[in-house]
């Protein structure tokens, strides 16, 4: 019979640590034997996180446009490559983080009527601090794409705890656990968690410990049935994640995806139906800017250090691959949630100095001016 690739799919806000995730999950598989390969989709033109990955994992490049709508028929083309070249054992789909879940799920959905897939759970990670922030604010596009995200995950990982207070741990988590009552929620920090826990589906986080997942341990998602069930209603709700995934797929291969009976989330119903309703060129994100910058040559690290520091509000995220005139190493720079971080890196093969900005509606010309003004300081 024809193998059946699992395939995973890590949705989360731009840097809520999903390739921090991506790492220590292609870690344990590799301990395991098994060959896992990478899908990452970035927004920009330019994949810094692949980095991160171990050159032995295949990976297909996924760039300058999101899954979920302008590359959208990308994906099959990618995802047939990837499986009949190199034979994994299972796929991970980095999103991109400005991506709209749902339609992320759907075009995942529909590679399967080409290709044999098991479409795993979604694995949301999310911002403690970022989440927080933008509960107290409430609105924004970033806190709807935020919450829709929350909402599609079957496992949240509420990540970076580390920066956040007890009090505001245990708010987020109610939070969380409010918006989408269903999901497992997992507090951590730099996504270190149980990851047999995580990737078995929906065994719960020690604060929603439920007895009835105990035998569960290693087993394939996804097995709700025939076991005594303490809460009824969260087991319909297994049930009906399954036979939501089933008739999905179902649907789309009866050409007919616009209906599908989801008994327990009329609002995931509603937002699902509406965006099938619109042609998919519409950007859910489209108001998120992109800005990449290419270095001429060396900049001071204390100037680029002050040029993030004040970085407008509106870039959420940043990284990039530099090299500085006052230190010897080459560096990978994150930015997220106005939290910056340097990682020393000798990357393989050509890698050219180049940072990428992501945010909602901010001054392009504006950071393209302040770095050409670093580099003129040193030319
Ligand atoms: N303080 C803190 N920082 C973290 C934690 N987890 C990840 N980070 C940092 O957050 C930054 C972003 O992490 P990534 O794993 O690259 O996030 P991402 O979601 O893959 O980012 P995009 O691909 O841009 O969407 C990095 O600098 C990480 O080191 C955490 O728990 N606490």
């Amino acid at each position: 019979m024809e193998k059946i690739t699992p395939v995973y799919i890590l949705s989360g806000f731009l840097g809520s640590g999903k390739t921090t995730l991506l790492q220590r999950l292609l870690k344990f598989w590799q301990d395991k034997g098994l060959r896992p390969a990478v899908i990452m989709n970035e927004i920009g033109d330019v994949n810094l996180d692949g980095l991160l990955v171990p050159g032995e994992v295949p990976m297909a490049e996924m760039l300058g446009g999101c899954i979920c709508c302008t590359i959208r028929g990308d994906l099959s083309v990618q995802m047939a490559e990837l499986i009949s070249a190199e034979k994994p054992d299972l796929v991970v789909i980095e999103a991109t983080g400005a991506g709209n879940p749902l339609e992320i799920f759907d075009a995942v959905t529909e590679v399967s009527l080409y290709l044999k897939l098991e479409i795993k759970p979604m694995i949301t990670v999310v911002d403690a601090a970022h989440l927080a922030g933008l509960h107290d604010s409430q609105k924004g596009k970033t806190y709807r794409l935020m919450l829709e995200q929350i909402r599609c995950g079957s496992v949240l990982i509420l990540n970076k705890i580390d920066m956040i207070g007890e009090e505001r741990q245990r708010e987020m988590t109610d939070l969380l656990h409010k918006l989408n009552p269903y999901a497992q929620i997992v507090p951590a920090v730099n996504c270190e968690v149980d990851i047999p826990g995580l990737i078995s589906g929906h065994r719960p986080g020690p604060e929603l410990h439920d007895p009835r997942f105990e035998q569960e341990e290693g087993q394939a998602n996804h097995q709700a049935g025939g076991e005594a069930h303490e809460n009824e209603h969260e087991y319909e709700y297994e049930q009906s994640m399954d036979e939501h995934q089933r008739e999905h797929q179902h649907e789309h291969k009866h050409e007919h995806a616009h209906e599908h009976q989801h008994q327990h989330d009329h609002e995931h119903e509603h937002q699902h139906k509406h965006q099938h309703e619109h042609d998919h060129t519409h950007a859910s994100h489209e108001h998120v800017t992109v800005y990449t910058h290419y270095f001429d040559g060396p900049v001071d690290s204390e100037e680029f250090e002050r040029f993030i520091a004040e970085l407008p509000r509106e870039v959420y995220r940043g990284k990039g691959v530099l090299t500085f005139t006052d230190t010897a190493s080459r560096f990978l720079f994150q930015y997220a949630y106005r939290e910056a971080d340097y990682l020393k890196i000798t990357p393989q093969g050509e890698v050219p100095d180049v940072a990428v900005f992501i945010g909602e509606h901010f001054d392009r010309d504006l950071i393209a001016r302040r770095l050409q003004e670093l580099e003129r300081k040193h030319a």
